[in-house]
């Protein structure tokens, strides 16, 4: 019975940012398994207009006062739906409460479905699911699913043979959005493989490998494309013959997606070589995101890194020997997260009407008014219908929708700390920096202000031109902006930027919404030049607004708004 009060509990806990499903398994106290509590909710999201249906026209919550309409909601789902029911012993009171109305409850169950004139479940969910994207506007466009394929342990071949054997490869990805004929019988799987980032493919949204070998194994890997971008930008197209010299260091590295790519892709490049590759030094300021991301690291066998828990790497020390031979840097620090597609993804229920008065006749013992001891309390009784979105790009954070002018612009200054920081390491030749923040100050902002630093200027730091990056990103036709402006009659920050039209080119950029299937997203690689031969991208004067210096503010900033995003899902 602790399942269904953890996920009442947990649906009712204020948002404390990060996904739902990293909320789940970063809370405390809880009974029952993050995995069941995270199955029933989302289960029971798709079908809570159908069940709230059924509860307010059998009218048992006007008879079982104990039962709040959420969870009530949750009880009848698994009564209804669930292979074995209600998941507590069939003597325990609230297993009763619903069983004793089975009858009512499946009667207008059934009644559900045959309205809709649909002859089986699996119909009468494909259109309840049809039902519930078209009222919420999310039909037009269903984001995929990314997969990538972790090099360590497989490879791309491999899993076109194993897990991926029964799917069907397109050549788009609009072939992978549902379509009408397809959502009303099982879809049949397909995928597509990325063109730009190697060994990513994508299949349609709702494809579920968290039971698959290949997941559990770690041999997929569930990464956002965007995503994909930092570390494929820094090592590059390279193999065997030029593969990457020297160590590298993610410096914001939980929970562990960019780190396991770069150990995939060096895995990938010194596969056939019989040298060793480079160390990977992978470190998070949060003590709670580092157990996350040494757990990631095992799962996909990186014995390459070095996980630094709990270490803020504006602390490190450039110039301790232990990183003597980094060469590389992968900065992907905290962010607003305006980018994440998602941005609440907890799911929302259409709940039942407490106490609803078209009760059939009592026939339980009677109760006292304050009996719904059991739900926290909190839950509105209408909350906004919903499906859970397309899930986030999955190691950022979700922001709270707010947009504080402030706040961008102490987040841009640590940013801006973060990467000064690693253009310092004295052997290091290239730098990558990322958000999933969609604001200029974040992004082109931050880059602008690099460029005009003293140690970028006295090492030789430059932009990464488009046309010296691996083939798959200079592919890539979203670049950087130089102005941005809040859409007609909204608010939101403003602002322009003095970069050249070939720095604007040189950084990478993604938007949610675009046919491309990918949240909102910025990266920029630098690259010194250490005799300074090699003519530099120009930089003009950056905007004044994203130029003041500010001291770093202690991280407690940063973790306010950065923390916890937490598992691919
Ligand atoms: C956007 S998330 C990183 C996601 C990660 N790169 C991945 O792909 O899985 C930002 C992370 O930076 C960490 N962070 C923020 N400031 C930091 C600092 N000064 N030193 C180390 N980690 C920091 C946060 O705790 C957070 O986990």
């Amino acid at each position: 019975m602790s399942l269904y009060f953890d996920a009442v509990a947990i649906l009712n806990a204020p948002s404390s940012g990060g996904s739902f499903k990293s909320r789940i398994y970063s809370a405390r106290n809880l009974r029952a398994s993050p995995a069941q509590i995270y199955a029933l909710v989302t289960e029971a999201a798709k079908w809570d207009t159908v069940l709230t249906e059924v509860i307010d026209k059998s009218g048992i919550l006007a008879l079982e006062r104990k039962l709040s309409p959420l969870l009530a909601l949750l009880l009848v789902h698994d009564h209804l739906l669930a292979k074995k029911g209600i998941a507590a012993p069939a003597t325990h009171t609230l297993r009763q409460t619903v069983e004793r109305h089975k009858v009512r409850l499946h009667a207008e169950f059934t009644k559900a479905r045959v309205r809709r004139g649909c002859a089986t479940v699996e119909q009468f969910k494909a259109t309840i699911l049809r039902e519930k994207r078209l009222a919420d506007g999310t039909s037009h466009f269903i984001y995929p699913r990314w997969v990538r394929i972790n090099n360590i342990r497989t490879t791309l071949e491999e899993q076109l043979n194993t897990t991926f054997k029964s799917y069907r490869r397109v050549e788009s990805l609009a072939e992978l959005a549902p379509d009408d004929e397809l959502e009303t019988r099982k879809p049949e799987p397909r995928l597509f493989i990325d063109p730009h980032i190697p060994d990513l493919v994508a299949v349609p949204f709702g494809a579920d490998f968290t039971s698959s070998s290949a997941y559990k194994n770690g041999e997929i890997i569930l990464q956002d494309k965007a995503s994909c971008f930092p570390a494929y930008l820094l090592l590059g197209d390279r193999g065997p013959k030029d593969a990457w010299e020297g160590d590298l260091v993610d410096g914001c590295a939980a929970p562990g997606n960019k780190t396991t790519h770069l150990a995939s892709l060096i895995a990938k490049q010194y596969k056939e070589t019989t040298k060793s590759g480079p160390k990977i030094f992978s470190m998070d300021a949060s003590t709670m995101r580092s157990k996350t991301l040494q757990k990631m690291v095992g799962l996909a066998g990186a014995d390459s890194v070095t996980v630094l828990q709990g270490q803020d790497f504006l602390a490190l020390d450039p110039e301790d020997e232990r990183f003597e031979n980094v060469t590389g840097l992968l900065l992907d620090p905290s962010c607003s997260g305006s980018g994440i597609i998602g941005r609440d993804d907890v799911p929302h229920f259409t709940l039942p009407t407490a106490g609803a008065p078209k009760a059939p006749k009592s026939h339980g013992k009677k109760r006292k008014r304050n009996e719904t001891a059991d739900e926290p309390e909190g839950e509105q009784s209408k909350a906004t219908m919903g499906t859970p979105q397309a899930a986030p790009t999955d190691e950022n954070d979700i922001p709270d929708g707010t947009i504080d002018p402030e706040r961008l612009s102490k987040l841009a200054s640590i940013q801006a700390r973060i990467v000064e920081h690693a253009l310092s390491f004295p052997n290091a030749t290239h730098v990558t920096y990322s958000t999933c923040s969609i604001h200029l100050i974040e992004n082109e902002g931050v880059v602008a202000r690099i460029l005009s630093t003293r140690v970028a200027q006295e090492r030789g730091w430059r932009l990464l031109r488009r046309d010296e990056q691996p083939d798959g990103l200079r592919r890539w036709k979203k670049r950087g902006v130089r102005e941005e402006q809040p859409a007609e009659g909204e608010t939101g920050p403003s602002g322009t930027v003095d970069l050249s039209d070939e720095a604007l080119e040189a950084c990478i950029r993604s938007w949610q919404g675009d046919a491309e299937g990918l949240g909102g997203f910025f990266v920029a690689g630098f690259i010194r030049d250490p005799d300074h031969a090699t003519p530099a991208v120009s930089v003009k004067k950056d905007h004044k607004s994203h130029q003041q210096p500010e001291e770093h503010d202690t991280s407690e900033d940063d973790q306010e708004v950065s923390d916890w995003d937490g598992f691919s899902d």
